[in-house]
Protein backbone atom coordinates (compact mmCIF):
# COMPACT_ATOMS: atom_id res chain seq x y z
CA UNK A 1 0.00 0.00 0.00
CA UNK A 2 1.31 3.49 -0.71
CA UNK A 3 1.93 5.89 1.59
CA UNK A 4 -1.67 8.09 0.36
CA UNK A 5 -3.36 4.90 0.29
CA UNK A 6 -1.96 4.22 3.78
CA UNK A 7 -3.25 7.50 4.73
CA UNK A 8 -6.37 7.05 3.52
CA UNK A 9 -7.27 3.71 5.39
CA UNK A 10 -5.96 5.31 8.95
CA UNK A 11 -8.44 8.10 8.35
CA UNK A 12 -11.55 6.55 7.17
CA UNK A 13 -10.86 3.96 9.86
CA UNK A 14 -10.70 6.26 12.89
CA UNK A 15 -12.91 6.48 15.46
CA UNK A 16 -12.42 9.88 15.52
CA UNK A 17 -13.36 10.64 11.98
CA UNK A 18 -16.38 8.98 11.78
CA UNK A 19 -17.64 10.63 14.81
CA UNK A 20 -16.79 13.98 14.03
CA UNK A 21 -18.49 13.52 10.37
CA UNK A 22 -21.22 12.02 12.68
CA UNK A 23 -21.81 15.29 14.62
CA UNK A 24 -21.03 17.94 11.71
CA UNK A 25 -17.97 18.56 12.32
CA UNK A 26 -15.35 20.22 10.15
CA UNK A 27 -12.70 18.44 11.79
CA UNK A 28 -11.86 15.48 13.71
CA UNK A 29 -9.83 17.71 16.21
CA UNK A 30 -13.64 18.60 17.79
CA UNK A 31 -13.29 15.70 19.20
CA UNK A 32 -10.09 15.78 20.54
CA UNK A 33 -11.26 19.04 22.40
CA UNK A 34 -14.84 17.90 23.60
CA UNK A 35 -12.58 15.12 25.58
CA UNK A 36 -10.30 18.11 26.86
CA UNK A 37 -13.35 20.03 28.02
CA UNK A 38 -14.63 16.35 29.62
CA UNK A 39 -11.56 16.46 31.78
CA UNK A 40 -10.88 19.99 32.56
CA UNK A 41 -14.08 21.58 32.50
CA UNK A 42 -13.07 24.20 29.70
CA UNK A 43 -16.59 25.51 28.76
CA UNK A 44 -17.90 25.57 32.15
CA UNK A 45 -15.33 28.43 32.33
CA UNK A 46 -17.56 31.95 32.41
CA UNK A 47 -15.45 34.25 30.50
CA UNK A 48 -14.87 35.33 26.22
CA UNK A 49 -12.08 32.93 25.08
CA UNK A 50 -9.72 33.05 22.26
CA UNK A 51 -9.22 30.50 20.03
CA UNK A 52 -5.77 30.41 18.21
CA UNK A 53 -5.23 28.13 14.91
CA UNK A 54 -8.92 27.70 14.24
CA UNK A 55 -9.42 26.79 10.61
CA UNK A 56 -10.61 24.68 9.38
CA UNK A 57 -12.87 25.40 12.37
CA UNK A 58 -14.12 22.22 14.14
CA UNK A 59 -13.11 23.87 17.41
CA UNK A 60 -14.73 26.61 16.61
CA UNK A 61 -18.10 24.69 15.99
CA UNK A 62 -17.45 22.75 19.31
CA UNK A 63 -17.39 26.08 21.31
CA UNK A 64 -20.27 28.09 19.65
CA UNK A 65 -22.50 24.76 20.34
CA UNK A 66 -21.63 24.47 23.65
CA UNK A 67 -21.88 28.00 24.30
CA UNK A 68 -25.03 27.71 23.00
CA UNK A 69 -26.54 25.27 25.15
CA UNK A 70 -25.47 26.55 28.15
CA UNK A 71 -27.30 29.75 27.42
CA UNK A 72 -23.95 31.70 28.11
CA UNK A 73 -23.54 35.26 25.91
CA UNK A 74 -18.96 35.07 25.93
CA UNK A 75 -17.81 36.21 22.51
CA UNK A 76 -15.29 34.10 21.23
CA UNK A 77 -12.60 35.02 18.82
CA UNK A 78 -10.87 32.87 16.18
CA UNK A 79 -7.53 33.25 14.47
CA UNK A 80 -5.76 31.67 11.88
CA UNK A 81 -3.33 32.42 8.92
CA UNK A 82 -5.94 30.50 6.37
CA UNK A 83 -9.48 31.26 5.98
CA UNK A 84 -11.77 30.21 7.62
CA UNK A 85 -15.79 29.56 6.89
CA UNK A 86 -17.91 31.38 9.12
CA UNK A 87 -19.00 29.31 12.56
CA UNK A 88 -22.51 31.13 14.26
CA UNK A 89 -21.28 33.16 17.60
CA UNK A 90 -17.86 33.11 16.40
CA UNK A 91 -15.59 36.27 15.47
CA UNK A 92 -13.03 35.13 12.85
CA UNK A 93 -9.84 37.28 12.41
CA UNK A 94 -7.58 36.06 9.76
CA UNK A 95 -3.85 37.00 10.27
CA UNK A 96 -0.34 35.44 11.84
CA UNK A 97 -0.51 35.50 15.87
CA UNK A 98 2.93 36.82 16.02
CA UNK A 99 2.56 39.62 14.14
CA UNK A 100 1.30 42.99 15.42
CA UNK A 101 -1.18 43.71 13.18
CA UNK A 102 -2.91 40.76 14.02
CA UNK A 103 -2.61 41.52 18.00
CA UNK A 104 -4.08 44.77 17.35
CA UNK A 105 -7.53 43.36 15.13
CA UNK A 106 -7.72 40.81 18.51
CA UNK A 107 -7.41 43.89 20.93
CA UNK A 108 -10.44 45.58 19.29
CA UNK A 109 -12.50 42.77 19.52
CA UNK A 110 -11.47 41.76 23.59
CA UNK A 111 -10.39 44.73 24.48
CA UNK A 112 -10.72 43.36 27.90
CA UNK A 113 -8.70 40.26 27.55
CA UNK A 114 -9.97 36.94 28.03
CA UNK A 115 -10.57 33.85 30.53
CA UNK A 116 -9.88 30.73 28.67
CA UNK A 117 -7.13 30.98 25.31
CA UNK A 118 -7.39 27.16 23.44
CA UNK A 119 -4.36 26.74 21.10
CA UNK A 120 -4.31 24.35 17.94
CA UNK A 121 -1.69 25.78 16.22
CA UNK A 122 0.61 23.33 14.01
CA UNK A 123 3.50 25.02 12.86
CA UNK A 124 4.60 24.06 9.40
CA UNK A 125 7.08 21.23 10.68
CA UNK A 126 9.43 18.86 8.23
CA UNK A 127 9.72 16.23 10.05
CA UNK A 128 13.01 17.81 10.20
CA UNK A 129 14.31 17.47 14.33
CA UNK A 130 16.15 20.45 14.51
CA UNK A 131 13.60 22.94 12.78
CA UNK A 132 10.46 21.29 13.97
CA UNK A 133 11.69 22.16 17.29
CA UNK A 134 13.06 25.71 16.16
CA UNK A 135 8.99 25.78 14.84
CA UNK A 136 7.20 24.34 18.26
CA UNK A 137 9.35 26.86 19.99
CA UNK A 138 8.74 29.62 18.39
CA UNK A 139 4.38 28.77 19.54
CA UNK A 140 5.16 28.13 22.77
CA UNK A 141 7.11 31.84 22.93
CA UNK A 142 3.97 33.44 20.42
CA UNK A 143 1.76 32.24 23.08
CA UNK A 144 3.70 33.34 25.67
CA UNK A 145 3.24 36.50 24.20
CA UNK A 146 -0.59 36.41 23.42
CA UNK A 147 -1.04 35.07 27.19
CA UNK A 148 0.86 38.27 28.73
CA UNK A 149 -1.52 40.54 26.47
CA UNK A 150 -4.75 38.83 26.64
CA UNK A 151 -4.67 36.47 29.40
CA UNK A 152 -7.15 37.32 32.53
CA UNK A 153 -5.47 36.72 36.42
CA UNK A 154 -6.41 33.00 36.84
CA UNK A 155 -7.07 32.40 33.40
CA UNK A 156 -5.89 28.99 31.66
CA UNK A 157 -4.28 28.60 27.85
CA UNK A 158 -4.70 25.58 26.12
CA UNK A 159 -1.66 24.31 24.17
CA UNK A 160 -1.50 21.85 21.57
CA UNK A 161 2.09 20.47 20.83
CA UNK A 162 3.90 17.29 20.64
CA UNK A 163 4.66 14.49 23.22
CA UNK A 164 8.74 14.78 21.95
CA UNK A 165 8.77 18.62 23.23
CA UNK A 166 6.06 18.69 25.76
CA UNK A 167 8.26 18.16 28.73
CA UNK A 168 10.49 20.86 27.69
CA UNK A 169 7.90 23.65 26.92
CA UNK A 170 6.13 23.23 30.25
CA UNK A 171 8.99 23.94 31.91
CA UNK A 172 9.19 27.23 30.28
CA UNK A 173 5.64 27.75 31.43
CA UNK A 174 6.38 26.72 34.73
CA UNK A 175 8.02 30.05 35.13
CA UNK A 176 4.57 31.65 33.81
CA UNK A 177 1.83 30.30 34.94
CA UNK A 178 1.44 28.66 38.65
CA UNK A 179 -0.01 25.22 37.42
CA UNK A 180 1.38 23.27 34.19
CA UNK A 181 -0.76 20.02 33.63
CA UNK A 182 0.61 17.79 30.28
CA UNK A 183 -1.55 15.41 28.93
CA UNK A 184 -1.36 12.91 26.00
CA UNK A 185 -5.22 12.70 24.75
CA UNK A 186 -5.54 8.73 23.37
CA UNK A 187 -7.21 10.10 20.18
CA UNK A 188 -3.56 11.29 19.16
CA UNK A 189 -2.13 8.86 16.11
CA UNK A 190 1.10 7.71 17.24
CA UNK A 191 2.88 8.90 14.12
CA UNK A 192 2.34 12.78 15.12
CA UNK A 193 1.58 12.05 18.95
CA UNK A 194 0.41 15.41 20.36
CA UNK A 195 0.41 16.60 23.87
CA UNK A 196 -2.11 19.28 25.59
CA UNK A 197 -0.64 21.52 27.98
CA UNK A 198 -3.13 23.03 30.32
CA UNK A 199 -1.63 26.34 31.91
CA UNK A 200 -3.23 27.92 34.36
CA UNK A 201 -2.53 31.52 35.95
CA UNK A 202 -2.93 33.34 39.54
C1 LIG B 1 -4.48 21.56 13.35
S1 LIG B 1 -4.98 23.00 12.48
C2 LIG B 1 -6.30 23.62 13.48
C3 LIG B 1 -7.57 22.80 13.41
C4 LIG B 1 -8.72 23.47 14.14
N1 LIG B 1 -8.51 23.53 15.57
C5 LIG B 1 -10.04 22.78 13.89
O1 LIG B 1 -10.61 22.22 14.82
O2 LIG B 1 -10.52 22.83 12.76
C6 LIG B 1 -3.69 24.12 12.87
C7 LIG B 1 -3.89 25.52 12.33
O3 LIG B 1 -2.88 26.38 12.87
C8 LIG B 1 -2.76 27.45 11.94
N2 LIG B 1 -1.54 28.24 12.22
C9 LIG B 1 -0.25 27.83 12.15
N3 LIG B 1 0.58 28.82 12.49
C10 LIG B 1 -0.20 29.91 12.79
C11 LIG B 1 0.08 31.24 13.21
N4 LIG B 1 1.34 31.67 13.40
N5 LIG B 1 -0.94 32.10 13.43
C12 LIG B 1 -2.23 31.67 13.24
N6 LIG B 1 -2.56 30.41 12.84
C13 LIG B 1 -1.56 29.54 12.62
C14 LIG B 1 -2.73 26.73 10.59
O4 LIG B 1 -3.06 27.59 9.53
C15 LIG B 1 -3.78 25.63 10.81
O5 LIG B 1 -5.02 25.97 10.26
Amino acid sequence: MGRTSDWYARHVGDTFVRTSKAWGYRARAACKLKRLDAKYGLMSRQCDVLELGSSPGGWSQYISYERRVSGMAWRTVSVDTRAMVRVRGVSFVQGDITEAETIAKVSSRLPSGVGLILSDICPNTRCERYLDSIATSKVAEALLMVSRRFLLDGGALLHKTFVIRAEHIASVMERHFSSVEVYRDASSRSFNSEAYLLCVGD
